[in-house]
């Protein structure tokens, strides 16, 4: 190992945390079991349905079951892999920042803006493609640093656990919907070319108390479903629905509302919807909007470690409204007609653009 166990506790140390602060205003997330999902418990899969239409976000309760354990201690496992390849020098993470139109890789802190004052963002991602890590080693796309190629096995079988959690989120999904579930499960295809990533992220301690420094910008993800792990405060939520919302620098402005802290759940994930889900159901499903601040309180003297798995839609899957007895006519099907139809892979480009991504070969 090239480090030091004390350094690695140095970095990510979740025993060591202290509790999440009383009486900041925090969300009210349901709890999901993913063992009743898993048995296909009748209430519960209309309960997820239901959170799906509304705000988006749920913890997911994983204890229980042998996917969730994975999901529980490999999560621990990459946040100190982590912080391990975060400790590198800058110049040698800077060969990993993403080539061509890729999405992979390294961003720096500071690569995208939080308002229009040109304020940065402060969190470093590694961005770590799921078929790099399933596929076999010969068939990578993408050049990693060794502190994660020596621990492939660690991602393959977190990636495998976290999107057949997503998978079956999916299905309960297309129920409600009234969509044959190979509809959806055939555009997420474990071994299919895909946008699906493991990205962590690592921010700094809180430097001062009262307006903080922004980590992630508030925004909605692009991809289908989100399973997000994390230990620290930090992660906030648009309190109202913020569908359709017009943004005034980077906050909704249309839908009244405030951010509300989301609290880290001891042996839960929180899952989100994506962009890609909105799409595929023409509105009715929600993709909740959201932002990353330092964590609160004596929280924030710490970095801020989390791990996201991304299900994303396959890169050729045509990003069209889907048909179902739970999907309604009109709107963005509507809009649809006789337009040239994007790819996933060319609509994940697009989105990313959006929110300020500068690929290496754009003139800006
Ligand atoms: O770090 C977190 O808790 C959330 C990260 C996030 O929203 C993202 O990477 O899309
Ligand atoms: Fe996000």
């Amino acid at each position: 190992m090239p480090h030091a166990e004390d350094q690695l506790e140095s970095e990510f140390t979740p025993t060591l945390y202290p509790p999440f602060p009383p009486d900041l205003p925090e969300v009210e997330l349901e709890t999901i079991s993913l063992l009743k999902l898993l048995a296909n418990d009748p209430a519960e899969t209309v309960r997820v349905f239901e959170i799906c239409k509304g705000r988006g976000f749920f913890y997911l309760s994983l204890e229980g079951t042998p996917s969730g354990q994975t999901i529980l201690e490999n999560s621990q496992k990459i946040a100190h892999i982590g912080s391990r390849t975060f400790d590198l020098p800058m110049s040698e993470k800077l060969n990993y920042t993403p080539k061509g139109q890729s999405l992979f890789g390294y961003k720096v802190a500071g690569a995208t803006v939080t308002d229009k004052a040109g304020t940065k963002d402060t969190a470093e991602f590694f961005n770590v493609s799921k078929n790099d890590m399933i596929l076999p080693e010969s068939e990578m796309k993408t050049a990693w640093p060794s502190t994660i190629l020596q621990e492939r096995s660690v991602f393959t079988d977190y990636i495998r656990c976290a999107h057949e959690t997503g998978m079956l989120i999916l299905r309960v999904i297309a129920q409600g919907l009234g969509v044959d579930p190979e509809e959806l499960m055939k555009r997420h295809r474990i071994n299919e070319l895909a946008g699906d990533h493991v990205r962590i992220t690592r921010g700094p301690p809180r430097e001062k108390e009262e307006m903080p420094e922004i980590q992630t910008p508030s925004h909605t993800d692009f991809g289908t479903i989100t399973l997000l792990m994390n230990w620290l405060g930090g992660l906030q939520v648009w309190s109202n629905s913020s569908r359709s919302a017009t943004l005034n620098d980077g906050q909704p402005t249309d839908t009244s509302g405030t951010w509300l802290w989301v609290k880290p759940k001891p042996g839960c994930a929180i899952i989100n919807l994506g962009d890609a889900a909105v799409k595929f159901s023409n509105g009715v499903l929600c993709s909740g909007r959201h932002r990353v601040i330092p964590s609160p309180g004596t929280q924030g003297k710490w970095p801020r470690y989390s791990v996201v798995y991304f299900v994303r839609p396959e890169d050729a899957c045509p990003m069209q409204v889907l048909k179902g007895s739970g999907i309604p006519e009109g709107g963005e099907a509507e809009n649809e007609k006789g337009k040239p139809v994007l790819t996933a892979k060319e609509w994940i480009i697009k989105q990313a653009a959006g929110l300020g991504t500068k690929f290496s070969d754009e003139k800006r």
